[in-house]
């Protein structure tokens, strides 16, 4: 982890200093040709000033020039530096004044070689009049006044040129000389016509001050585009920096998000996995159902115990499950169960896969599932088995081994409830206890065995005496209990007193051989004996001693003194 986060870091280093050198480089490029475009400005001004110049200086001596030449020439006094001009033809190019003074011509080309002399001196501006035909040798065009002069033919207005002469920077200007009317005086005996381009004049300029000047301003500017630069580049990287610490705070904050994500991500997954796992492996069934109870998901333990594969169920209502066993009132009883309390749980009847009808307890309870649609979970185990265990238990428990009659339990249920249905409907009826005789001589005789079957036998001869309603329990060892119920009169039961008898007192076919036994019956009925259930078979038993004292196989009715009672 540390390591990718190194890695990470690495790489974001490296691309901070691409970006850094880029900005920077950028910025050089930039301001460079800024510069550059800066540069070329200052020397075209520097230019500028100097061909201000030059073309003032040419101006000037151009209109002196032309006031020369409007004026004929003018005459000056002959002086050592102030010869007459041998190159001048003119008849009066020398006079004498009145008063004896010597005069000479000054025509323009020697007025403006005698100003260039002065200029020269003075601010060491060289005039220099020339011509591609020069009259005089001394006005011959040095190689860039050939130049110039050549441009001047071609329209050139202008030429303008910074040199370097004797090591020293040189501003030239020169600009041509066009004939005009007064010029035409002396030089249109050379063919020269009006406007034509006689020579021109180069104005030569020392270029120091103002390259100083040039410099100077070039030096001010380059500084200041530089510290611009400098000051851009590094605001830019300021930025980068404070870019880049936010970055990386954003960046330590998406990885502190991702692990608790993957935290989250990690933990639900093992919830799930678990929740998954109990569904999974869960021995009951399980469905999820929607608001309509219709199968959303199952388990597979509901597969296991209806035969259903979810493709099978899913979609389907929950009604597809059942057997047919209940009826409407029933589903009617869960669903307001559910609506009101959200929770219902009981037996149910359903059919498998298979068509086996199959008992089920079942749980059904309203909840809420995120992202489901389903708005019930049931939980379904198949208690089938469970059922008949607990119905054997049960038979068991309330049943006799040998003859499967009720025993004495169950009896005593059946009494207590017949008892309950004559306090609410005043039906009479009656308990007796039947005794068989003799029966220890079956055993002792034929074996316990035949005794065992002998008893299963008697069981099902005094059955044959009585209704469905009626019951036979067998209390142990020989003897019996019968309760007769809705009974219509003493009679009656006399008869089946009776009946009991004849049947029990006829003989046995057993497996083991032929037996005997007879039965001795007491009688008591309800209400006449008692409505207590203790009380009446208190009573069928004394009725049945006294049937034994009377000699046995007879039945004996209670009465307040009961050995007086009718013998059978
Ligand atoms: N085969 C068999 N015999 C049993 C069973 N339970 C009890 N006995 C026997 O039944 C006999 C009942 O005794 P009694 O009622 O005194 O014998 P009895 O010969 O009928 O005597 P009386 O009623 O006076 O005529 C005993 O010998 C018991 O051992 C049983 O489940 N099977």
């Amino acid at each position: 982890m540390s390591r990718k986060r190194d890695t990470r870091l690495t790489v974001d280093d490296a691309r901070h200093r691409r970006s850094v050198i880029l900005v920077y480089l950028v910025s050089a490029l930039l301001f460079g040709a800024l510069l550059w475009v800066e540069l070329a400005r200052i020397d075209r001004a520097s230019m500028a000033a100097a061909r201000e110049r030059g073309a003032a200086l040419f101006r000037l001596i151009e209109i002196t020039r032309d006031w020369n030449a409007r004026h004929d020439g003018v005459y000056v006094p002959v002086t050592p530096d102030t010869r007459p001009n041998p190159h001048l033809s003119h008849p009066r190019r020398d006079i004498v004044t009145v008063d004896g003074r010597a005069l000479t011509m000054v025509n323009p080309a020697f007025m403006t070689r005698q100003i260039s002399e002065l200029a020269e001196r003075a601010e060491g501006v060289r005039l220099h009049i020339t011509s591609l035909r020069p009259i005089r040798p001394g006005n011959d065009p040095d190689p860039w006044e050939t130049a110039s002069l050549t441009a001047f033919e071609r329209g050139a207005p202008e030429v303008m040129s910074l040199l370097r002469e004797d090591g020293r920077p040189i501003h030239r200007y020169m600009a041509p000389l066009r004939m005009t009317e007064p010029c035409l005086q002396c030089h249109d005996r050379y063919g020269y016509k009006l406007g034509d381009i006689r020579g021109g004049i180069s104005v030569t300029m020392p270029a120091e001050s103002l390259l100083v000047l040039r410099d100077a301003q070039r030096v001010r500017t380059g500084g200041l585009f530089l510290a611009a630069a400098l000051l851009a580049a590094g605001l830019i990287h300021y930025m980068l920096i404070v870019n880049r610490r936010h970055v990386r705070a954003i960046a330590r904050m998406n990885a502190d998000q991702e692990k608790l994500i993957a935290r989250r991500t990690g933990e639900l997954a093992a919830s799930e996995a678990r929740y998954r796992a109990i569904f999974d492996s869960t021995a009951e069934g399980i469905m999820l159902l929607d608001a309509e109870a219709r199968i959303h998901h199952i388990n597979p333990a509901f597969t296991a115990i209806t035969g259903y594969q979810a493709g099978e169920v899913q979609g389907h209502g929950v009604e597809m499950l059942g057997a047919g066993r209940h009826g409407q009132g029933f589903f009617d009883d869960i669903r307001r169960a559910l609506l009101g309390t959200g929770y219902w749980q009981g037996e149910i009847w359903n059919r498998r896969k298979s068509g086996d009808a199959y008992v089920q307890w079942m749980s059904i309870t309203r909840a809420s599932l995120p992202g489901e649609e389903s708005a019930y979970v049931a939980t379904l185990t198949d208690i089938t088995q469970r059922k008949e265990v607990e119905q054997r238990m049960h038979f068991r428990a309330n049943h006799d081994a040998l003859t499967m009659l009720p025993n004495r339990a169950l009896f005593a249920d059946r009494l207590d409830a017949a008892i309950a249905a004559w306090h609410r409907h005043q039906r009479p009826f009656a308990v007796l206890f039947i005794d068989l005789d003799h029966f220890k001589a079956v055993n002792d005789r034929l074996g316990h065995p035949a005794g065992d079957a002998l008893l299963v036998e008697a069981g099902a001869r005094i059955a044959s005496c009585l209704r469905e309603s009626d019951t036979v329990a067998r209390f142990g060892g020989d003897e019996f209990a019968v309760l007769l119920t809705e009974i219509e009169a003493r009679a009656a039961v006399e008869d089946i007193a009776q009946r009991i008898c004849v049947k029990l007192a006829a003989g046995f076919e057993l497996p083991q051989g032929e037996a005997q036994v007879a039965a001795s019956i007491g009688v008591a009925i309800a209400p006449e004996h008692g409505t207590d259930a203790e009380l009446l078979q208190q009573h069928a038993d004394e009725a049945l001693y006294a049937a034994k004292r009377a000699g046995r196989n007879g039945w004996r009715v209670y009465a307040q003194d009961i050995d007086g009672g009718t013998p059978v």
